[in-house]
């Protein structure tokens, strides 16, 4: 999908829409789980890939600098993205050694998968500098659940990965800062 410009002057993105995208971004990486799980599955490749998550958050770095988001902010968001991934990929496991006639009968390209995380990847930076002033207002927690209720609903989350999503929001709203308590 192409990524959304940043609003011309004049033109008006609500704070509900600049949430709604990136916890729509959230779910388009979450569902990418099921598919890296099923690329793993039988062929003895771990859920955790200590170098490819440490490229995931170069990249996003540096794209965070180059784009004006904040670094800090836009690593930490990824790296919850990156845990909640992992949550789904580990229970989509332990239901298929459960019930091995619900396992993958085919196994998709890693590498594919890769690239299609990698452009979600650049499209939340995007999103994260795009949200800066609505995930510090007050009114943050509220525009986020009902973001989050609103693309689960669209996209027909089942509990798993409703459960993860929300998981997945939790650094939306908390500003990165501690020292600001
Ligand atoms: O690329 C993978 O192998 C994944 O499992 C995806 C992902 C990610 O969310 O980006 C999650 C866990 C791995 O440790 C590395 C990256």
């Amino acid at each position: 999908a192409p990524s959304q410009p940043p609003p011309a002057s004049g033109a008006s993105h609500s704070g509900y829409d600049r949430l709604r995208l990136l916890v729509d971004l959230s779910a388009r990486r979450l569902a990418t789980a099921d598919v890296v799980a099923s690329a793993k599955w039988g062929t003895g490749a771990p859920v955790d890939d200590p170098a490819r998550e440490q490229q995931v958050l170069d990249t996003v770095a540096r794209l965070a600098h180059e784009q004006g988001a904040d670094p800090q902010e836009t690593v930490r968001f990824l790296r919850q993205q990156i845990e909640a991934n992992k949550l789904v990929q580990r229970a989509m496991r332990k239901r298929w050694n459960a019930d091995p006639s619900e396992a993958p009968t085919s196994r998709p390209d890693l590498t594919q998968v890769r690239e299609e995380i990698n452009r979600i990847n650049v499209e939340m930076v995007r999103a994260i500098g795009a949200s800066a002033s609505v995930r510090t207002a007050p009114s943050c927690d509220a525009t986020l659940t009902a973001a989050g209720a609103g693309v689960s609903h669209r996209r027909h989350l089942d509990r798993l990965h409703a459960r993860v999503l929300r998981y997945a929001l939790r650094p939306v709203c908390a500003p990165g800062d501690v020292s600001a308590v």
